[in-house]
């Protein structure tokens, strides 16, 4: 047998099943009733559905000869009419069965073995079995799997419908969460970061066989009060932040402990300590059992918990330390060094003045296990002893520290907080605990540790300036978490037996005046590293924005400098334009004086050539047209300023005055009117130029001798006449030369000479007046230093123009400089000079 009943079909040696509906329906059945059509169930009581789709239901299905036809609970008679009726209904189905029996039988011989694995439960189901049940099967297979299909599709719009509103209401319960932390901290801190439990055990089996009663009343509706009554005349009341009775289990006081222990995972520093008589259940409170864990397993068991819950913001690390302080001394109880008796752990301050253990090891804890394993190998190693009474009597103060580091990944905030969990030795009366030897030396450590912790309190609770924190190794430890600004969280452990009730007393009292300690707010800690890292930037900052300051004054300074050498490079540009502007008017006056020097040369030679038909001076001034205006006279085009001693153009010897382009009409008409006849040519402006001229290089004039001077000059009065010339030495010398030079017999002299120096004497009164050194060289000649004087005088005056040919008439005698020969070499000589005198002069003037 064995086959399955999905894939097999009925024998072919089977004769084919009976038609008749069975008599019961299976309990299945009804299931399926609920999503099938009502028509598909049959009238009666045991007939299978008549479903003809998808799969068709089971032709007909036999009923177990052996089973009980009628159920008692589906037809129960009510009376003995429809009892008879129900038993005839069976005798007729059975009759109907009845052929068909046998191949029932030998169906049920075939597939009966599946009846228990059919997957519909029903003893109905199971007890009937035909050869069309695989067919019954995938009906019901297909029908379930269509429902299937359909509840899925439905969970599936559903979703994509709701999609949005998840979104919100997820973004909605982020904000809440981290709106409740910031409420449930503010909370904490107005209720004060010092908060008082108080714990009573239950009575212990000895103290209820002791006949032993409770002093303590809780009641668990007014979670806060106490009752202390150990007689009516004594009861008092005591309040504190959370009463836990002997009946609160070990979650319920975790519960209450959860918002402390979660601060310490937003970067506050957390304390959670025991105190109380011994045997009050202290490390039961802290420790737990390891069926029944305390604080300790679970607040780790809890930072694990949100640090997983916050993994996609912030990184959270753990260390582990655990120590006791037994008898005034530090141990370390995670280290297994067996040498650890000599190593000496002390206290320091670190910089951020919280206590520190250097040499202390600190385990990394990454799973809970661990922390279970580091706890265990603590408590292990922690000093216990048998009093009389607890009999694992906590001989020292435990102190597990956590240390908890957090980067937020988003803001890169960096913390480094601490909780501390610290279950304190008992307090104990020696008489009572009768211990000696070394218990008793223990115990008196204790009292005096516990004693200083509570000098500490008192000092807190009073205000006091001065803290008592070193009087003993357990209060230097616990200095930030008892008056620092972190957040304090105490146990007081008390016994409900009467014959405790002394100690009680004292514990309560104690948990009074440590809960009206004040404490500052809590303050979030942040990670020394980043601490020192933060002072750094901020030195730097200082430091920057100093350098800035200094710079930004630079810069002021600079910009004032700029600013004013800008205004004198403004100031020197426009200076340079008025001088180049100048400059340009001092060319412009040069040329025009060059041209009116080559003018005045020229009406000077034409002058000089109609000379010898004047008859004197005294005509010829007569005559004499009156001059133009300087500014009037025109620059010739044959004179162009050039920069080098070549710039001097020098009218040539055949160079008429009708061929200057740019003679003024006034200037043409006077030279024509000249051309034509003899006239008197002004030379004033080369007259003028004298006394400006810089000094030059001694003559090369001989002086006078005393006689010739005298004969000259017989008087001063001729002088005195020239004088508004300021006639230098020179000149006068030559002067004399001339009048000399006129005196002589041998001097080709003219009535005109003389005529002209008459003409001085009366003229020389007037600047405009002609020097007499131009009548002197055209009319005189003379040889030797008469000679040589003379042309000194005639170069001066016609400094920079061309030398005049000199007049064959006035040349006499050989060597003398009127020779051409000799004049021309004089000449070059001279003519080298006067440039240079003029480029000096034009240089100064362009400067
Ligand atoms: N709340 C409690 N429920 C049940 N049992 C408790 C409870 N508190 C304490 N006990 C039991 O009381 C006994 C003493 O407890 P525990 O050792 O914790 O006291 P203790 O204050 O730590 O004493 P010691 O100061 O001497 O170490 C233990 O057997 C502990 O199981």
């Amino acid at each position: 047998m064995g086959a399955d009943p999905a894939t097999s079909s009925p024998s072919p040696q089977s004769p084919p099943p009976p038609a008749s509906p069975p008599r019961e329906p299976p309990r299945g059945e009804e299931e399926r009733a609920a999503v099938e059509p009502e028509d598909h169930r049959s009238p009666r009581r045991h007939a299978l559905p008549a479903d003809s789709s998808p799969a068709p239901p089971p032709a007909s299905l036999a009923r177990m000869p052996q089973q009980p036809k009628v159920s008692g609970e589906d037809a129960v008679p009510t009376s003995e009419e429809e009892h008879a009726a129900a038993e005839e209904i069976v005798e007729e189905e059975d009759a109907a069965v009845a052929g068909e029996g046998q191949a029932l039988r030998s169906f049920l011989e075939e597939f009966g073995g599946q009846a228990d694995d059919c997957p519909i439960p029903s003893p109905r189901l199971k007890g009937i079995a035909t050869p069309d049940r695989p067919a019954a099967l995938r009906f019901l297979g297909d029908r379930y799997n269509n429902l299937m299909e359909k509840y899925k599709q439905q969970v599936a719009k559903c979703a994509e419908e709701c999609a949005p509103t998840f979104d919100g209401l997820k973004k909605k319960y982020t904000a809440e969460c981290a709106l409740r932390r910031r409420l449930y901290n503010e909370l904490i801190e107005l209720r004060g970061n010092i908060r008082v439990f108080c714990r009573c055990r239950p009575l212990s089996a000895d103290e209820i066989s002791r006949g032993c009663s409770s002093v303590v009343e809780v009641d668990p509706s007014q979670e806060t009060d106490l009752q202390y009554a150990p007689t009516e005349k004594e009861r008092k009341s005591f309040k504190f932040d959370h009463v836990f009775g002997p009946a609160d289990a070990q979650e319920t006081v975790f519960a209450e402990s959860l918002p402390v222990v979660r601060s310490v995972m937003d970067g506050f520093n957390v304390c959670i300590f025991a105190y109380g008589q011994t045997g009050t259940g202290k490390t039961f409170t802290m420790e737990g059992i390891p069926e029944n864990r305390g604080v300790n397993y679970r607040a780790l068991e809890e930072l694990f918990r949100i640090s997983e819950e916050r993994s996609s913001s912030v990184a959270y690390t753990f260390c582990v330390s655990i120590l006791e302080v037994y008898n005034e001394k530090i141990r370390d109880l995670l280290d297994d060094n067996s040498e650890q008796t000599s190593k000496r752990l002390d206290i320091k301050q670190s910089a951020d003045g919280a206590q520190e253990v250097p040499g202390l090891v600190e385990a990394p804890i990454y799973t809970i296990d661990g922390v279970w394993e580091k706890l265990k190998a603590g408590a292990r190693n922690r000093s216990v002893g048998s009093t009389s009474v607890n009999e694992l009597s906590s001989r020292s103060h435990s102190l597990v520290r956590v240390t908890v580091m957090s980067e937020h990944l988003v803001t890169g905030e960096k913390s480094r907080s601490h909780m501390w969990l610290v279950d304190l030795a008992g307090s104990e009366r020696l008489a009572k605990t009768e211990v000696e030897g070394e218990r008793l030396k223990e115990a008196k450590f204790i009292n005096k540790s516990l004693s200083a912790l509570g000098d500490v309190i008192a000092a807190l609770a009073s205000k006091n300036t001065h803290i008592p924190y070193r009087n003993s190794k357990l209060t230097h430890l616990l200095q930030s978490s008892l008056g620092g600004d972190c957040k304090t969280l105490m146990f007081v452990q008390i016994s409900p037996s009467s014959t405790d009730s002394g100690e009680t007393l004292c514990s309560l009292n104690f948990a009074s005046r440590v809960r009206a300690i004040e404490h500052g707010p809590a303050r979030k800690q942040v990670d020394p590293a980043e601490n020192f890292k933060l002072k750094q930037m901020t030195e730097k900052l200082c430091h920057e924005e100093k350098e800035n300051a200094k710079l930004n004054e630079s810069l002021q300074l600079m910009q004032l400098k700029y600013a004013s050498r800008e205004n004198v490079f403004r100031t020197l540009q426009d200076k340079i334009r008025e001088t180049e502007q100048a400059c340009r008017t001092h060319q412009q006056r040069v040329r025009e004086l060059e041209n009116e020097l080559a003018n005045e040369k020229k009406a000077a030679r034409d002058t000089g050539r109609s000379t010898s038909t004047r008859p004197s001076f005294a005509p010829v001034r007569q005559q004499r047209p009156p001059l133009a205006p300087m500014r009037q006279r025109q620059a010739s085009n044959n004179i162009q300023p050039l920069p080098g001693p070549s710039r001097l153009r020098f009218a040539g010897k055949g160079t008429s005055v009708q061929n200057k382009e740019n003679i003024p009409v006034m200037n043409k008409a006077v030279v024509d009117k000249a051309a034509g006849k003899a006239r008197r040519v002004s030379l004033v402006p080369t007259m003028r130029q004298i006394p400006l001229q810089p000094k030059r290089r001694s003559s090369i004039a001989i002086l006078p001798s005393e006689r010739e001077r005298i004969s000259v000059f017989p008087d001063k009065r001729p002088m005195s006449r020239l004088s508004h010339i300021q006639m230098p030495a020179r000149a006068r010398a030559t002067y004399n030369s001339i009048q000399q030079a006129a005196a002589e017999p041998a001097v080709d002299a003219t009535p005109d000479v003389r005529g002209k120096f008459k003409g001085l004497e009366v003229g020389s009164s007037s600047k405009f007046s002609s020097p007499p050194m131009w009548k002197s060289r055209n009319n005189i000649a003379g040889s030797g230093n008469a000679s040589k004087l003379c042309y000194s005088i005639h170069k001066r005056v016609a400094l920079g123009s061309s030398p005049a040919q000199p007049q064959t008439s006035l040349m006499s005698g050989a060597g003398s400089i009127f020779d051409p020969a000799v004049r021309d070499q004089i000449m070059a000589g001279r003519r080298g000079n006067a440039q240079r005198v003029l480029n000096t002069k034009r240089r100064m003037s362009v400067l």
